[in-house]
């Protein structure tokens, strides 16, 4: 085990002496908390009549005590600490932004510190709850990450919360996408930094491939280079591993986590000429199934028969002699089609100024800096007719379990955790502790509609739609793909609907259309960019009217994408509604259960009303396709800690 695990193992296991509930599944928080939370109340109370210059001094004062105590803080035995620099930080926000903290949220932060996944529901205001354990671990002076899922939330986050940091004298950074290592280096420098999961995870990929660089070089060489004037490659920008906090858990620990990080370098050194891309496509174009191949849509695989092979490899370029080191000809037929068949234009991938751009399918955004590897990029790229870019070596690789191991401590918050508390627990020894909501939930979930096909589904959204923004009531359409949210923007500006759409390729900024789409009347089509993290505040009107109406438009992968999507709306005790509309025609569907789309076909009534048995069949599905994932994820970690292994054997050999 990872020396890490184990010290994270012993703030839990305090955690769990002094609560007292056994760590399994999801936990409530123990009462005991109430008093606490009563503690750090009556000192913020104190704080408020400080000036500003003994504030500063009271948090100074702390920072003092917590770095002459050392070990950093730690839930039961400087539960002192805990609750002043809670109250610091409560007062701090009060001033910064007028907000006091919740009971809950006091709560979560109390959760939090000791190093769990603190549940709490959408809207519920994670976003300055973070604060809490954050300025906490930031006293021990060895620099706190604060990861989430994407850049946009991460820099919004950091903006909210910036002031309140600054209030305490405490200094935060964010890693702002192609920053330069020196400007990554102050980010890092600070006592906390923002940024997207990935982005930590890629530069410590880079800070180890420098590391290991520099072992290999001869004595005095930086100093050298420094002399003769020659720049140093990459320079370590990440100074310590301690303490990670990751808002939207389940996305950055689970969901991104079903692929590992890759780092490219540069060109391959055995380059394949463009033209053998163009040639595999052909081939594969002129392929049949099941007689040369066989698709599994379901699991995403095409592989050739043995048939296929044969007559696949009877036709093997001869012109192209580096082909045969680098990349054998039937794979590359195989990833051909694999573009042909499994990726789509406007769901996997975006093509914009004669470039391919990989979309996220987690979070909906498109990321021009990413590829795929072992030529699958290519094969895309022939398939588009583009200019086929060099395939990059990979300098290094990493899975997300086990960078997130080497934090010292790692917490976690999202509203859906539910469901993964055991791949929490199994991967980053995290157990998941709920936190009761600030007010009860005034969103209703509407029954699922189900259509048999696309056409009348899109009909059906589009009516109520109209209906509900007659009403007043702003609308947030939520697609699967690009594509869908296009043909959906489409059908409403072909009907005169004035709309807003939020998919990555539009030209007008989130920022902008998420501070309208609350705004009475709105109608917002959006993929899951919106769908998770987005705060969509609403005007009077619009509350009046009945609040956000968020419907999704097709069976979306995962139940947590459905929940991050409704919870869009009711927040904070706000009005809101949510519904599902599906359709026997929508690719997961049809990819996966094709008895189920059999079913939804013969049992469709054109209002769209849904059997109870159709709509548990959907929830199934959307279970067999995560638990798929799961098990992936597993062989992945287990594939990794072998590699691993073979590798430490290799260099105690060496
Ligand atoms: N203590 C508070 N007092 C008043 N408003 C608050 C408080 N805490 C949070 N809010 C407001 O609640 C809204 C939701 O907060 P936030 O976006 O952080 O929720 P969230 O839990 O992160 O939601 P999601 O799960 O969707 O990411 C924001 O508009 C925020 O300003």
């Amino acid at each position: 085990m990872h020396p890490s695990m184990l010290s994270r193992r012993s703030t839990i296991a305090s955690y769990r002496s002094f609560i007292g509930s056994p760590l399994r599944g999801v936990q409530s928080v123990h009462p005991m908390t109430l008093r606490w939370i009563n503690d750090v109340r009556r000192r913020a109370e104190s704080l408020s009549t400080l000036g500003e210059a003994e504030l500063r001094s009271a948090a100074d004062a702390l920072r003092h005590r917590m770095r002459s105590a050392g070990s950093g803080p730690h839930i039961t035995s400087q539960l002192d600490h805990v609750i002043e620099s809670f109250a610091l930080t409560g007062e701090a926000l009060r001033r910064a932004t007028g907000m006091n903290y919740y009971d809950v949220q006091w709560m979560g932060g109390f959760v939090l510190a000791a190093g769990v996944v603190a549940e709490i529901q959408t809207g519920e205001g994670k976003t300055v709850t973070t604060a809490l354990p954050s300025v906490l671990h930031a006293w021990g002076g060895r620099g706190v990450h604060i990861a989430t899922t994407n850049e946009y939330l991460s820099r919004r986050d950091y903006e909210t919360l910036l002031p309140v940091y600054q209030t305490l004298g405490l200094s935060v950074g964010h890693l702002e996408s192609g920053a330069s290592p020196e400007e990554k280096r102050m980010a890092y420098a600070c006592d906390l930094t923002y940024g997207p999961g990935y982005e930590f995870g890629f530069d410590f990929l880079r800070d180890q491939l420098a590391i290991r660089a520099d072992a290999h070089r001869p004595l005095g060489d930086r100093y050298l280079r420094q002399l003769q004037g020659i720049a140093d490659g990459h320079q370590v920008c990440q100074r310590e591993l301690s303490m990670a906090i990751v808002d939207e858990a389940d996305s950055v620990l689970i969901d991104e986590a079903t692929i590992p990080l890759v780092l490219g370098g540069g060109p391959r050194e055995t380059p394949v000429s463009p033209s053998t891309y163009h040639r595999a496509r052909d081939m594969a174009k002129s392929l049949r199934e099941p007689e040369d191949f066989l698709l599994d849509a379901s699991n995403r695989r095409v592989a050739l028969t043995p048939g296929g092979r044969q007559r696949v490899s009877a036709q093997l370029p001869t012109s192209e002699t580096s082909l045969l080191l680098t990349r054998p000809w039937t794979q590359m037929v195989e990833n051909a089609l694999a573009a042909e068949h499994l990726f789509s234009r406007d769901t996997e991938y975006v093509v914009s100024d004669g470039k391919l751009m990989i979309v996220d399918p987690h979070t909906g955004r498109i990321h021009p800096e990413r590829t795929w590897s072992r030529g699958m990029h290519q094969a895309v790229e022939a398939k588009e007719q583009l200019d086929i870019t060099a395939e990059n070596e990979t300098q290094g690789r990493v899975t997300r379990q086990r960078f997130m191991q080497c934090y010292d401590r790692v917490a976690g918050l999202t509203g859906t955790a539910a469901g993964s508390e055991g791949e929490l627990r199994e991967f980053y020894d995290l157990p998941v502790v709920r936190i009761p909501t600030h007010r009860p939930s005034a969103g209703r979930h509407l029954p699922t509609r189900a259509f048999a096909s696309r056409e009348e589904k899109f009909r059906a959204v589009i009516e109520d739609t109209v209906g509900r923004a007659r009403a007043g009531q702003p609308v947030l359409i939520g697609t699967r793909t690009i594509a869908e949210s296009r043909r959906l923007s489409e059908r409403f500006s072909a009907q005169g609907i004035t709309h807003a759409v939020l998919n990555g390729v539009q030209t007008e900024q989130e920022a902008k259309i998420v501070a309208r789409a609350g705004i009475a009347a709105t109608v917002t089509v959006a993929t899951n960019m919106a769908g998770r993290g987005t705060d969509i505040r609403l005007d009077d009107a619009a509350r009046r009217a009945g609040g956000l109406h968020v419907a999704s438009t097709e069976l979306q992968p995962s139940a947590r994408v459905d929940r991050q999507l409704a919870g869009r709306s009711a927040r904070q005790g706000d009005p809101g509604s949510y519904q599902r509309f599906v359709s026997a025609e929508d690719p997961l569907i049809q990819a996966h259960d094709a008895d189920l789309a059999a079913r939804i076909l013969a049992a469709a009534d054109p209002s769209g009303e849904c059997r109870q048995r159709i709509a548990d069949r959907l929830d199934a599905l959307q279970q067999t396709i995560d638990s798929k994932l799961v098990e992936q994820r597993r062989q992945m970690v287990a594939h990794d800690d072998w590699l691993v292994s073979v590798q430490s054997a290799l260099a105690r050999r060496a």
